[in-house]
């Protein structure tokens, strides 16, 4: 659906040249929610920016469909924009129209009748849930409210591809999390590819099937969002999986405990899926009889699974902790020895 082939793009102000994007190559398929998160300058909006032809590469090539984008005259890009629309933090919409005339606009623009344009309005009222809603005017409205007019605007034209530029950075974690769900359904109603950036974990977890991490113009790691959280590779990607799970309240309990109970052993037991949900504490007390202190413990969902870890303290023998570790295999449960 969407490839990025060795994309740069280079900024040259009077003073200096700035490679904000450096020969980044993706392919994002049809249906996909795809993410892209960084840190501030990490290059995110600039390469959300090429993908509908806001930026124009310094090399390589974007390809949606069967477009080119680079090669698109004005005209074609303006058309092609249609399929390719976009969201935005701070929602852009027009103050002084209401949410029908918002949600029209791109219609008016597009050149379709009047009973035309209200139809596909009334119809997209209803997707987004703002029925009744539809006469108040965009400052009469929640943050989370103005986002699904935007949503909705976005969707006028019938795209194939919704760009969403840290849709849900101005919202508070309950909207967002409604929000997210929306993205969810329309993905799955309209069979829509969802391209965001982001710089929060949380909603690359939530609604992504896979993700890019970039750091300083370069994507660092692709995976599909499970792989992520399971097993980080580069250092950024640690990172944020660190920040979303809130592991260094559990390195400090680590060592606090380590001082407390110099002989035992501190175990971290990761889960997926099943694992996640299967009574294991109760099943090492009863097999091995062993007296477990839980430490702490945290399960999250992705989109499609459930994951987590569990660190306990044990009083265990070097042979019993093998037979533990190979009893919690059987169950798909990973064991590591904290240090
Ligand atoms: N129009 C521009 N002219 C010059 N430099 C730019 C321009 N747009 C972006 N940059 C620079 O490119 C780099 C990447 O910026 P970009 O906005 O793409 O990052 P980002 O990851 O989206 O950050 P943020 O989350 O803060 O928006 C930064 O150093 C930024 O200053």
């Amino acid at each position: 659906m969407i490839d990025i082939l060795k994309v740069s793009k280079i900024f040259e102000t009077k003073s200096q040249k700035i490679e904000a994007v450096k020969d980044v190559s993706l392919t994002i398929d049809k249906g996909e929610i795809f993410g892209i998160i960084g840190y501030s300058g990490a290059g995110k909006s600039t390469l959300i920016r090429l993908l509908n032809g806001l930026e124009l590469p310094t090399s390589g090539e974007i390809i949606i469909g069967d477009d080119s984008i680079g090669a698109l005259s004005k005209k074609e890009l303006r058309k092609k924009r249609q399929k390719v629309s976009m969201i935005f933090q701070h929602f852009n919409l027009l103050w002084s129209r209401t949410v029908k005339e918002n949600i029209m606009m791109p219609l008016e623009i597009a050149g379709l009748k009047k009973e035309e344009r209200e139809k596909r309005a009334d119809e997209l009222i209803d997707l987004v849930g703002l029925r009744g809603r539809e006469h108040n005017y965009p400052s009469e409205l929640s943050g989370g409210q103005k986002q699904r007019v935007g949503i909705a605007r976005a969707l006028s034209n019938r795209p194939e591809v919704l760009l969403c530029d840290e849709a849900t950075s101005a919202l508070d974690p309950e909207t967002t999390e409604e929000v997210l769900n929306l993205l969810l359904e329309i993905r799955e109603t309209l069979g829509l590819t969802i391209v965001l950036i982001t710089h929060e974990m949380e909603v690359i977890r939530k609604i992504c099937d896979r993700a890019a991490v970039m750091e300083d113009g370069r994507v660092v790691e692709v995976a599909p969002v499970l792989k992520l959280f399971q097993n980080p590779e580069h250092g950024v990607t640690k990172r944020f999986v660190r920040d979303d799970i809130d592991d260094e309240d559990t390195e400090l309990q680590i060592e606090s405990i380590k001082k407390t109970f110099p002989n035992a052993t501190i175990l971290k037991l990761g889960f997926v899926g099943t694992g996640a949900r299967a009574p294991i504490v109760s099943m090492l007390v009863k097999k091995f009889d062993l007296d477990i202190n839980i430490l702490s413990g945290n399960i999250k969902n992705t989109n499609e699974e459930s994951y987590g870890h569990l660190y306990i303290a044990v009083n265990i023998t070097e042979e019993l902790l093998y037979a533990v570790i190979d009893e919690l295999s059987k169950e798909n449960v990973k064991v590591e020895v904290a240090q």
